[in-house]
């Protein structure tokens, strides 16, 4: 592959090696629709889970861009197991990491390189793209804080030991800004205050998506993770470390589409139709240079953003945006058209096709829809707001108006 140095391509086959033993198992992990456990002690015990965590708490000290290498290669052939990659190397352990205690990072980075992936809780059922809508409250009570609120679609919930709400902080009887509080799970049931209900969902199925409620549930004080600059500018600090996991995200929905473009490519060889490879009809040879195109375009795009990290120690927010926009549309067109190769057979729940289609669904949706990252773009290249509500655009409109007035 382009551009690896010897190292990054001895981890990227290292990974490839066990994602075999994934792609062995994922048709079942998906009929089951049970999070895949004996996967996961596989990819714990290969060192593929914290590959982020620096090694003087224990993990690898890698970089972003080995742990997209990884990722790829995992969600290629299993695309649960490229998630669960994502969120135990990049995402809310990257932000803990960052931003936490020393004894917020030991029990994070523990519990992650013991095979846990995190869970991060930001959407609630009316705060959706509009997460700075959020309602969760994080009141403080002197040593403690109590949290009441509703999140939807956090993934593995109900499986993962470590979450990170995201939650608005209210402290001496006023709302500060928003923050992120840390929730660990112990033994098998959730902890009190804390229950997680399943979502069906379309694809994935291996990983539980749930419904998340907090009821009176108790945060100490030493579990509330502090992001730099007050609480004010809470959330900016920790969408800076999400960026990660917006990358992350880009790399699963890449590795899928990969998946399945070679199952495409081979079928186009071996199948043949009027006694020919159907391969050699230009519908078919352009829609798999289409694939390819797509394939090399978002891997690009995924691969610059991971690189990107800044000062601050994350992806750039721009460059997390374009790849993740550009991956998840393009996973959509490639798997359908790969499975439109393989005409009938690729319908069939049997094959492996229709569910990368399934699986491929999701990244134009989670993390960020595709609209509201195309926005996100939009006001990185022009530099300026582009207020979303009503009254931003009226506030905008007066500023507007108040300047002209000024200068006439
Ligand atoms: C950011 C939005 C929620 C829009 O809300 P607002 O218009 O109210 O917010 P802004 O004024 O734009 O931003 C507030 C604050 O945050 C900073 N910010 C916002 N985005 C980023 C970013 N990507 N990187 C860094 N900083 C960011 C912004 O500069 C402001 O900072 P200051 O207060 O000025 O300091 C909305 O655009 C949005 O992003 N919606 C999507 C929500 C989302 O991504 N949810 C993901 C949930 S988790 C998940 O889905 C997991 C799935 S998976 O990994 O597959
Ligand atoms: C499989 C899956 C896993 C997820 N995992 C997590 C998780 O682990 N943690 C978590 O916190 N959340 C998670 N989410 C939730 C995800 O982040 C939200 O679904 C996403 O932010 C969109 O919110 P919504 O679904 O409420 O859609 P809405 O915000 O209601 O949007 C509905 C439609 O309106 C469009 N829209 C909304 N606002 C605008 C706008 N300003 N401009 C243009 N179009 C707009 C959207 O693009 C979309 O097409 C997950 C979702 C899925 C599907």
């Amino acid at each position: 592959m382009h551009g690896l140095t010897e190292t990054e391509a001895r981890l990227r086959d290292a990974a490839r090696e066990v994602a075999r033993e994934a792609a062995a198992q994922a048709a079942a992990t998906d009929r089951a629709e049970q999070y895949p456990w004996a996967m996961v002690r596989r990819m714990t015990e290969a060192g593929f889970m914290g590959l982020t965590i620096p090694q003087e708490w224990g993990g690898r000290g890698l970089s972003y861009f080995d742990a997209v290498l990884v990722i790829e290669e995992f969600a290629k052939a299993c695309a649960v197991c490229g998630r669960i990659a994502v969120e135990a190397n990049i995402g809310a352990i990257g932000a803990i990491m960052a931003y936490g205690t020393p004894t917020q990072k030991r029990i994070a980075a523990d519990l992650v390189l013991a095979g846990d992936k995190p869970a991060i809780l930001i959407t609630e059922p009316e705060a959706g793209s509009a997460a700075t809508d959020m309602r969760t409250r994080a009141v403080r009570h002197g040593n403690d804080w109590v949290i009441d609120g509703d999140k939807t679609w956090i993934t593995g919930g109900g499986v993962s030991r470590l979450h990170l709400v995201f939650a608005r902080v209210v402290e001496d009887g006023e709302e500060k800004g928003i923050g992120g509080f840390i929730v660990v799970r112990g033994g098998d049931g959730m902890p009190a205050g804390m229950t997680a209900e399943r979502i069906p969902s379309m694809g994935l199925r291996g990983m539980p998506e749930a419904n998340v409620a907090m009821r009176g549930l108790v945060v100490p004080d030493a579990m509330v993770l502090r992001p730099p600059g007050g609480w004010a500018r809470g959330f900016g600090r920790l969408m800076d470390a999400y960026n990660g996991q917006r990358v992350g995200a880009a790399t699963a929905a890449l590795g899928i589409a990969a998946g399945a473009y070679d199952h495409a490519l081979e079928r186009a060889q071996t199948r043949r139709q009027f006694g020919r490879p159907i391969g050699e009809f230009q519908g078919l040879a352009w829609m798999l240079a289409d694939m390819s195109i797509d394939l090399e375009a978002s891997r690009a795009l995924v691969w610059r953003a991971a690189r990107s990290a800044g000062p601050n120690g994350f992806p750039d927010r721009l460059a997390a945006a374009q790849a993740k926009v550009m991956a998840a549309d393009a996973a959509i067109r490639v798997t359908n058209q790969a499975l439109q190769v393989w005409g009938a057979a690729g319908y069939s729940r049997d094959n492996p096709m229709e569910r990368f289609v399934r699986d491929a669904r999701m990244f134009a949706i989670a993390g960020g829809t595709a609209q509201v990252l195309r926005t996100q773009v939009a006001e990185q290249i022009m530099g300026r707001k582009l207020p979303q509500t009503r009254e931003g655009f009226v506030r905008v409109v007066e500023e507007e108006r108040g300047a002209k007035r000024a200068a006439d």
